[in-house]
């Protein structure tokens, strides 16, 4: 016991996802402050440890507030388990001198697979066909509705940073038409820049939302883009939720203003539109485009370099610099 409390705390509110290694590599090092087991209210768990709780470890459902900051006065560094660190109030943490991790490119490469592969799905009706298959409906007449081809599609992805990129990378393997809007144009890469989101749309067969959740990128996919990217057109989303303004999302699906979406993010998780669970031109996810067996372990790495970095005075590994 006396080891434990020698360990430097690390405050955890809800349950961390389900990490295999996180009791042994976590729990070694740190004296995780487990809010989430505790008898006591939140408010007085809280209290008990304002005082001497510097790190806080979170992910996408603990929302890092004004009001939550406030009960944690001697706060120096929030840890996020995520990529995208939108349930943090970054500008509040700035203010108070608090820094904020996120978990770097842990996870890129397993949310742009997850991206493609909900390109594709969505596009060769692969999910719709498992469905068809298992309700008994293959007879001869060989009447299942066709896909559409993969190769020569024109992909428009919003947000060309590291997982965007990786995604535009496997896409050429498809032999896809990449162009792109983000915040600046990446001069170095040859992929057409469009600064208008609209415009992107009207010259693309699919958007794949890889951007991060900001005052200017919310609802910034809504019916006008929608209607730009046609009926042809096919959306997918494993950025945020709220990037798209799902109620519009849910009219053009509904009225066959664009073909299909594969989405990982919703608006409102775990709580999901109920016109998008009986279409069958939809695939659905539960935000798990981040996790794999590997990327877990990967993301662990990072936070726990992070920490240890904090904890001895050395610089964070993957600050969020916005
Ligand atoms: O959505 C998950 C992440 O941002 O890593």
């Amino acid at each position: 016991m006396a080891e434990l409390l020698d360990l430097p705390e690390v405050l955890i509110i809800q349950p961390p996802p389900p990490f295999t290694s996180f009791e042994s590599d976590f729990t070694q090092k740190f004296n995780i402050l487990r809010a989430w087991e505790s008898p006591l209210p939140l408010d007085q768990f809280l209290t008990t440890h304002a005082q001497s709780v510097q790190a806080l470890l979170c992910h996408v459902f603990t929302l890092v507030n004004a009001d939550l900051l406030r009960q944690l006065p001697a706060l120096k560094l929030v840890v996020s388990v995520s990529t995208g660190a939108n349930h943090v109030d970054k500008a509040e943490c700035r203010r108070r001198g608090i820094a904020v991790t996120n978990a770097g490119n842990a996870y890129s490469e397993d949310i742009a697979d997850m991206a493609v592969g909900l390109f594709i799905d969505v596009n060769r009706r692969i999910s719709a066909a498992d469905w068809y298959v298992r309700r008994g409906l293959w007879s001869s007449k060989g009447d299942y509705p066709l896909g559409s081809k993969i190769g020569g599609k024109r992909v428009g992805i919003v947000g060309l940073g590291n997982i965007g990129y990786e995604v535009a990378k496997r896409l050429e393997g498809f032999r896809c038409k990449i162009s792109y809007n983000s915040r600046s144009e990446r001069p170095s890469l040859s992929y057409p820049f469009y600064s208008n989101v609209c415009e992107l749309a009207a010259n693309s067969d699919a958007l794949i939302i890889c951007c991060a959740l900001t005052d200017q990128t919310r609802h910034m996919i809504n019916k006008e883009v929608l209607s730009a990217l046609g009926k042809d057109g096919v959306v997918v989303n494993i950025g945020r939720g709220a990037v798209i303004d799902e109620k519009e999302l849910v009219e053009c699906l509904v009225n066959g203003e664009i073909r299909g979406a594969g989405l990982d993010v919703f608006e409102n998780e775990p709580h999901i539109p109920k016109e998008l669970v009986a279409m069958d031109n939809v695939v659905l996810s539960p935000h798990k485009a981040p996790h794999t067996l590997e990327s877990y372990k990967r993301g662990s790495e990072v936070m726990i370099a992070n920490l240890e970095a904090f904890f001895s005075n050395k610089p964070l590994v993957t600050p969020v610099m916005d």
